[in-house]
């Protein structure tokens, strides 16, 4: 059996903020690899493995990335006008190469610093005023724009 008889994995993402009282600033990463995606920003994050769930998944893959270790919020769910349905009352965030992504909101643990490894250029603490106008990867506008949407007055930690 090839890889593309399997289903695609599914990615999960997290929205990095400076706190979680009042956030400011958003943690934008910009990808190394594949040629094509070179230096367009995506919220850090990665595919889950099979047999992993998903919110260990995003903590791996930020530890992996980022050398550094969050803490979750809630999570930023698509909106069914937009989102991909993957279960009932479930709708994912439709990304590049038809794969589907789960979004968090996070907070860096203290005394810990994120720094990019070989899969980013740069990882960049950007306010909110600034955040559209980065060269995202084209599927993540919608998401950003959420992140926008619902910065202030709901509860994205607990
Ligand atoms: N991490 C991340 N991936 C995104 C975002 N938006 C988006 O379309 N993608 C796509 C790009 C890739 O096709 C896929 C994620 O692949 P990846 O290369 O980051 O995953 P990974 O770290 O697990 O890498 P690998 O083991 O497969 O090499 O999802 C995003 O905001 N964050």
């Amino acid at each position: 059996m090839t890889d593309r008889l399997l289903p695609l994995r599914p990615v999960v993402a997290a929205a990095i903020v400076d706190s979680q009282v009042n956030p400011s600033r958003l943690l934008c990463t910009a990808r190394a690899y594949p040629t094509q995606l070179r230096g367009l920003f995506e919220l850090p994050g990665g595919k889950v493995e099979p047999g992993e769930d998903p919110e260990s998944a995003l903590l791996r893959e930020i530890q992996e990335e980022l050398g550094a270790t969050i803490s979750l919020g809630a999570e930023l769910l698509s909106p069914p006008g937009i989102g991909v349905q993957t279960a009932p009352n479930q709708w994912q965030w439709p990304i590049l190469e038809g794969r589907t992504m789960r979004v968090w909101w996070a907070t860096i643990l203290p005394g810990q610093v994120a720094e990019v490894g070989d899969s980013h250029l740069e990882a960049r603490w950007v306010p909110w005023e600034d955040v559209l106008d980065l060269p995202w990867l084209p599927t993540n506008r919608p998401i950003v724009t959420q992140l926008l949407a619902e910065r202030v007055g709901k509860a994205t930690f607990k």
